[in-house]
């Protein structure tokens, strides 16, 4: 699917969808757990990647618009009759690794071409100190993954610079063995919030994660728990709100989005960016509003360790910004469903902005955007900034556009319906 963008204003109030990363974890410990309701899922193609990857290992999943009934396996999850296939999904992928090191016979995982060259090597190499036999078939690290069950504790290292999806795997596996974990962080952890995410969750199942700060992070995961996660409210996406706010800031327009309660997300720092960056921003916590109107954005130097998935948000808006912008610490954003710094440095270069790609960083001086015949890269984020970007440039036609799917499937309908002058074909 193609998408045309031309030059649009965007007013009104819209709703967050709700958050992919808490609607992963909700499904996969519902599933772990007895019988648990999730109210407002995200329905995505990469969280039905993980329902269709529970009801393999023997959950129950009776699925609405508006809620998730799960009957769980209770600890003990099958061995799935079929291969896992995770599609696009990263994180079902990770964590359905780990899940597989609960049962007692051999699970293969596999996914589409971009998960099948995404890195799991950290994560195999430590399922195997605790017990199991994980493999990738092709040796590189990638899916096809095979996992032959066994999982035990122990003490254990595993390196943070890569994915923290790996770490959020093992700490939802990990409690439901009969010895306990203490698992080590190697050099800097990068994506920190996602795994304050898993933890938030884990505890409201009833699970205890003990965490040592210090030079080296260290989690503590006492053994033989149970899962009990028995009715669970899914809040409001940042990285989904990232487009509809930097949207709004880009395009001179005011929006009002809802449903963005305080949260451990760390994607929550969209709204400080673009403070930083001059737009106005307010966010009314109490109910969860955040009200945006654009103004002149100015270059600033952001941080991209905790937050990879804000970084084509971001690059747009520096694209748009006076001066020059500073992405730094990024390397890990290139291990995700594609290179995303190479990807938006060649995009954004296409519409006439000067882009300089390092290998950690992206510098990117703002200036005058034009029209151009975009690449998407099969990729949500790249296509839902770029859309961002072409109504700024107006003329721009993105491919792959269908990739929306992934995250925010209604993303170009509600961009209509605040006035962006879209059209797909
Ligand atoms: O655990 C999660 O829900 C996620 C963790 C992050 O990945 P990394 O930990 O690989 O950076 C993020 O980019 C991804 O979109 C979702
Ligand atoms: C990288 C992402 O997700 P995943 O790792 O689950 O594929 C994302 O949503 O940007």
């Amino acid at each position: 699917m193609k998408v045309s963008v031309s030059t649009s204003k965007i007013n009104g109030e819209v709703f967050a969808p709700p958050s992919k990363s808490y609607t992963h974890r909700a499904i996969t410990i519902a599933a772990l757990s007895e019988e648990c309701v999730i109210h407002r899922p995200l329905l995505s193609a990469d969280t039905l990647a993980t329902i269709r990857a529970c009801e393999a290992f023997g959950a129950s999943i009776d699925k609405t618009e508006e809620k998730l009934h799960i009957t769980g396996v209770n600890s003990k999850p099958f061995v799935p009759n079929d291969v896992i296939d995770v599609a696009n999904s990263g994180t079902t992928l990770r964590f359905m690794t780990a899940v597989s090191a609960l049962t007692n016979g051999v699970t293969v995982l596999t996914g589409d071409g971009s998960i099948r060259n995404r890195p799991n090597q950290p994560l195999l190499d430590v399922l195997n100190k605790l017990g199991v036999e994980a493999y990738s078939t092709r040796g590189n690290g990638c899916a096809p993954l095979v996992v032959r069950g066994g999982l035990k504790g122990a003490i254990t290292m595993i390196d943070g610079s890569i994915s923290s999806q790996f770490i959020s795997a093992l700490l939802i596996a990990c409690p439901l063995t009969t010895q306990s974990t203490t698992l080590s962080i190697k050099g800097e952890m990068k994506s920190r919030p996602y795994v304050d995410v898993t933890i938030e969750l884990l505890e409201s199942a009833g699970a205890e994660i003990l965490v040592e700060e210090g030079n080296t992070i260290k989690f503590i995961i006492p053994a033989n728990q149970k899962y009990n996660l028995k009715e669970y409210t899914v809040p409001g996406d940042f990285s989904s709100a990232s487009y509809l706010l930097a949207g709004a800031a880009v395009t001179g327009s005011t929006v009002t989005v809802k449903n963005l309660f305080p949260s451990k997300q760390g994607d929550v720092d969209i709204i400080d960016v673009l403070e930083r960056m001059g737009a106005e921003i307010t966010w009314d916590k109490e109910n969860g509003i955040v009200k945006v109107a654009g103004n002149g954005l100015k270059g600033t130097t952001f941080d991209a360790g905790a937050t990879p998935d804000l970084v084509p948000t971001i690059a747009v808006l520096a694209a748009c910004a006076e001066g020059v912008t500073v992405i730094e610490n990024a390397e890990h954003v290139r291990y995700k469903e594609t290179d995303r710094l190479h990807a938006m440095a060649l995009e954004l270069t296409k519409m006439g902005i000067s882009v300089k790609e390092e290998p950690d960083q992206l510098i990117i001086t703002g200036g005058e955007l034009h029209g151009a015949e975009l690449h998407g890269w099969h990729d949500h984020r790249i296509v839902m900034a770029l859309t961002i970007a072409g109504m700024v440039a107006g003329d721009t036609i993105i491919d792959t556009a269908e990739s929306v799917e992934i995250s925010f499937p209604n993303f170009f309908e509600e961009m209509m319906k605040l006035g962006a002058q879209i059209t797909l074909s």
